[in-house]
């Protein structure tokens, strides 16, 4: 079974690595939506993979890492695209609920990096 539960957070960054042209040298901001999906088996009882709740209780720490934030000061987050966000989130995330399958960041409506762990 695969269930998914997402979240959002505001946050400022900029690109270090693109060239000075580039309109992402520039600091600028993003409302981040964050999806993360976890396979796993359904507990016969509780009728969950795993409690939504649970879950959320372990995204918190992350979140308020991350939410009104300039992404560039957070520790391992000196280049913040949103590749490195989903590795980010994804390591956190995987020490507390090794169920995670995937980490989801889009950093705009239409754009999204996603990371298995691979
Ligand atoms: N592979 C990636 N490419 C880009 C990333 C990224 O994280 N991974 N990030 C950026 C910038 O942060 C940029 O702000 C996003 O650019 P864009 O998708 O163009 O978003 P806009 O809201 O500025 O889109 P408009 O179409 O210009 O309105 C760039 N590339």
């Amino acid at each position: 079974m695969r269930i998914s539960q997402a979240f959002r957070f505001e946050a400022a960054h900029c690109l270090p690595n693109v060239p000075a042209t580039h309109k992402c040298s520039r600091i600028h901001g993003h409302s981040y939506r964050i999806e993360v999906q976890l396979d796993g088996p359904v507990d016969p009882v509780t009728g969950f993979v795993i409690d939504f709740s649970d879950l959320e209780e372990s995204l918190v720490e992350i979140v308020n890492a991350l939410d009104h934030r300039y992404l560039n000061e957070v520790e391992g987050l000196y280049n913040p695209t949103a590749e490195n966000i989903a590795v980010w989130i994804w390591e956190r995330l995987h020490r507390k609920v090794p169920q995670i399958s995937c980490v989801r960041v889009y950093e705009t409506s239409d754009a999204w990096a996603e990371y298995d762990g691979r």
